[in-house]
Order: structure tokens, then C-alpha cells, then sequence
């Protein structure tokens, strides 16, 4: 029998089944499309690109998040990272756990899981564009169309930053010098169909811990984000790219922009495909809104990714902002 692609997470995770009956209560979450913008509108007169630029600033205010069209990536590129990722999801587990883009960057599940509703249904291959870059492997087609997706994705990234932080009154040369290609991450993920719960987490509620995230996702649908304290369901757009504002925004806008909770939700029949890339910059990078009063104390990004980590490890789950606030509001 040839070797399933498929990670064991029925196996692994078997205990968690037997103890409950449910999955997490998801269900009869309404649908939403995401403000709309159409990044051409930058290209014409000064009153079109102004509108346009204000729209994005205020969809980060009131959404955390946005799609784009006219984004600049080209479709034969983004067909051809979606077709080499799909093939690499395609390899037996076996040499899925073995490929290494390097230490540690394919993942599935939740290891500390102790319950379904911390369960992620998902495996994924989490890359730092430096390590791509850097890798022998860089002329496979893999890599390389990987490496050519990131400068794209960067390039949009760095435009998207320079016009928030240009809303914000603010200066975006530091921002841009310290967010390079190679301070970035890229990551794979692929969502296995999941028939024996209808509605479980292909990954669980989350923040990124970036300044912006661009996501390149299929027509499956599950991505899901709280909006005015409710879940809603993301309408997939395939000519659209989805962004969203990080944790490090959130700072270093002073609390306007804001970092908001996503997740995913497993389809029970399909599987469902997504390509994320974090623009963070370099680890000694001071988080710093520089408005008073400044809600956050400042940090290092190697600081808060650090704290994250450690949280993780001790609570099972990223504690994030809160840890970094100056005052209990
Ligand atoms: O796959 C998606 O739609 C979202 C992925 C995501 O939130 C992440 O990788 O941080
Ligand atoms: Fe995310």
C-alpha cells in the first residue's frame, strides 16, 4: 500500500476523540467580504491615489483586515507556487517530516493539544526567506518559485507598509530598512479534509506576530475573523490577496491599526490550500509607537517573539500584546 501523504492525526490525537463528542462550536457563523482595494487606483490622478490610500488606512482601523486586486503578483506565479506546494503536500509523510527547508520548518497539529478545540487540523512548511535564499536547494523548482513569490510578496508588503505609515504622519524609511526579504517568513499550509468533525480548527484563533501578512488562499474558504466581538467567514475572492494587520502594527501604531483574531476551520470534505508571508522585521528592532501615551512599553521584536514562544511553552497558547502593556487600562 503506498504511504498516505496525509499526517496520523487521527491516530496521534485519538485520546482527544474519545473524551469529547463535539468539536469547537463554530457553526452558524455568518459570511463577510472584505473591504475591497483595488491597488490600481494608486497609479491614477492625486484624488483616486489619496482615496485609495485612505481606504487602506481606515479598513486596518475598523477591520485589521483587507483584500487587494491589481496587487502586482502575477497569476502564472501564483499558480505556479500553488502547483509546487500542492505537489510537495503530495510527498508521503515520511518525507514530508524528513524535507527540510530547514530545522523545524514542516509542522502539523498541536503537539501540546489536550483538548479538541486546541487541536489544528493543518500541516504546514514555516520557511524564513533567509534560509530559502541561503538553501542549496534554490534551483529546484520549489525553491525557486518560492524565492521569486517572496521578492513579489516583499515588494507588495513594502508598499502597503510605506502607505500606512505614511497615514499614521509618520516616517516609513525605518521600516523599510529594517523589513528586507530575508527578515521574512514564508509559509505553506495545507488543511486535510477533516470528515470526522464537521467544524474543526485548522488552526486555532491566533494573532500574527508580524507587521502585515499577505495571504494567498484557494476557493475552499474557512478563514474566519472577529469582527465587532463576532466570528465571520472571509469570503474567498481568487483575485484577491488577503492582508492583515500583525501584533507589531498594532504597536507600533499605538493600538490604530489593529491585530486581529483569525482562524481557520477544516472543511469536511475538501482539503484547502494557503500561503502566508509575514513581514517582520530583524530581530533587534525596536517596537516603538513614539505617540503619547504610549499604551505599550517598547520591545525588540527578537523580545516579543521570545515571550511568545516562552508562553506558549508554559500556557500552551501566545499571550502576546498584553504582556507588553504599560498600564491596565
Ligand atoms: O490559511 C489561512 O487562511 C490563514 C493562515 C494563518 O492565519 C496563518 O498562517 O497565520
Ligand atoms: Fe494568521
Amino acid at each position: 500500500m503506498q504511504e498516505s501523504s496525509d499526517p496520523p492525526f487521527e491516530a496521534t490525537y485519538k485520546r482527544l476523540f474519545e473524551k469529547v463528542m463535539a468539536a469547537p462550536e463554530v457553526s452558524g457563523v455568518a459570511e463577510c467580504e472584505l473591504p475591497m482595494i483595488d491597488l490600481n487606483e494608486l497609479k491614477l490622478g492625486e484624488l483616486s491615489k489619496r482615496a485609495c490610500k485612505k481606504k487602506i488606512a481606515r479598513a486596518s482601523q475598523e477591520w485589521g483586515f483587507f483584500q487587494v486586486i491589481n496587487h502586482g503578483i502575477c497569476r502564472e506565479v501564483l499558480k505556479k507556487m500553488r502547483e509546487e506546494q500542492a505537489k510537495l503536500f503530495a510527498k508521503p509523510f515520511s518525507d514530508k517530516a524528513a524535507y527540510n527547508f530547514s530545522a523545524g520548518s514542516y509542522r502539523w497539529g498541536t503537539p501540546s493539544a489536550t483538548c479538541l478545540a486546541q487541536l489544528s487540523w493543518s500541516e504546514a512548511f514555516h520557511v524564513s526567506v533567509s534560509d530559502l535564499l541561503a538553501s542549496p536547494n534554490i534551483h529546484n523548482n520549489l525553491c525557486s518559485i518560492m524565492g521569486q513569490y517572496a521578492r513579489m510578496v516583499s515588494e507588495l508588503s513594502q508598499k502597503l507598509v510605506g502607505i500606512l505609515a505614511s497615514e499614521l504622519g509618520q516616517k516609513s524609511e525605518l521600516l523599510k530598512e529594517k523589513c528586507v526579504e530575508s527578515t521574512c517568513y514564508l509559509r505553506l499550509n495545507r488543511y486535510p479534509a477533516c470528515p470526522i468533525f464537521p467544524e474543526m480548527f485548522g488552526i486555532m484563533p491566533h494573532t500574527d506576530s508580524d507587521f502585515i501578512t499577505v495571504l494567498h488562499q484557494d476557493q475552499i474558504g474557512g478563514l474566519q475573523l472577529v469582527k465587532d466581538g463576532s466570528w465571520f467567514a472571509v469570503k474567498p475572492n481568487p483575485q484577491a490577496l488577503v492582508i492583515n494587520i500583525g501584533d507589531l502594527f498594532q504597536a507600533w501604531s499605538n493600538n490604530v491599526y489593529k491585530s486581529v483574531e483569525h482562524r481557520v476551520v477544516a472543511n469536511p470534505v475538501y482539503e484547502r490550500f494557503s500561503t502566508a508571508y509575514f513581514f517582520c522585521p530583524s530581530y533587534d528592532t525596536v517596537i516603538a509607537s513614539g505617540v503619547e501615551p504610549c499604551v505599550y512599553r517598547s520591545f525588540t521584536f527578537g523580545e516579543y517573539r521570545k515571550q511568545v514562544q516562552q508562553d506558549v511553552k508554559i500556557f500552551g497558547h501566545k499571550i502576546g500584546l498584553p504582556r507588553f502593556l504599560l498600564r491596565t487600562h
